[in-house]
């Protein structure tokens, strides 16, 4: 498992601040494309159901700009998933959405909708999309996303970012257990573990540290930090906290 950790970089807020004033800047693509060029393994875009940051147009355009895979996360409708079809990104993410929150609150509750869940995920499957599950660190949850057919969960960290942010320091090493053991769960019943929500410098380090965690995706706070420092550096910054992370448990 020494493989180098992989970053997805999402770009849905600069279509946030885009979209404050409508027209095209800033424009996505182009933080996308940056973002490629500073290192970044993967693109990310969320295409909400209430269109609130990236647009179809954007998918559009980041599916013919990138030369990296593109990571479409979505929710489990009919709607996305004919986007999904057409488009064929290199992976899905299946997330869930309620129209009234202000950002992804919860995981994917699998276990109770796993019939509906693995036929929603087996076209997106056959036509050659690596099929994500966006869950809490919970046992029953990453069992079913196992029975489902789903080849990766990303696990949701922004319960334990919250506790990290708020300094509630019992919180945030009871959450870092739980990400740790499922992981290792996760891991063992075969599945690919990726994690991201909420995610920043001082946050990444223990999880950037998982040995099962293969990939992070991160959006929100290195949006926030290009305000200061510029993009390439806060991805660049980013990657480098990471690798020394998992440098440090070799
Ligand atoms: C699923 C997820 O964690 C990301 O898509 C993140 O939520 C960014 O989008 P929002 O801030 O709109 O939730
Ligand atoms: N799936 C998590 C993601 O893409 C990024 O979340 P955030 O860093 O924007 O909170």
């Amino acid at each position: 498992m020494s493989e180098r950790l992989r970053l997805g970089v999402n770009i849905d807020h600069v279509a946030t601040v885009r979209n404050a004033r409508g027209g095209d800047l800033p424009d996505p693509v182009r933080a996308a494309k940056l973002a490629q060029a500073a290192g970044a393994d993967g693109i990310t875009a969320h295409l909400r159901e209430d269109r609130r940051h990236i647009s179809d147009r954007d998918i559009d355009a980041l599916k013919s700009a990138l030369s990296v895979p593109l990571n479409f996360e979505m929710a489990a409708t009919d709607e996305m998933q004919a986007i999904a079809l057409r488009h064929k990104p290199h992976a899905v993410c299946i997330v869930p959405e309620r129209r009234e929150e202000r950002t992804t609150e919860g995981g994917l509750e699998v276990a109770r909708d796993e019939n509906r869940l693995a036929h929603f995920i087996a076209p997106l499957a056959e036509a050659g999309c690596r099929v994500s599950i966006f869950i809490a660190a919970d046992r029953p949850q990453i069992e079913a996303a196992a029975r489902i057919g789903a080849s990766v969960v990303e696990l949701h960290t922004g319960a334990y970012c919250d506790a990290h942010a708020e300094g509630r320091e019992a919180d945030r090493e009871a959450e870092l257990v739980r990400i740790t053991d499922m992981a290792g769960y996760a891991d063992e019943l075969g599945l690919e573990v990726h994690a991201g929500h909420g995610l920043t410098y001082g946050s990444v380090p223990p999880i950037a540290a998982l040995p099962q965690v293969r990939e992070l995706n991160i959006g929100h706070f290195l949006i926030g930090e290009a305000i200061f420092r510029g993009l390439d550096p806060a991805i660049r910054e980013m990657r480098r906290v990471m690798d020394e992370a998992r440098e440090l448990t070799r």
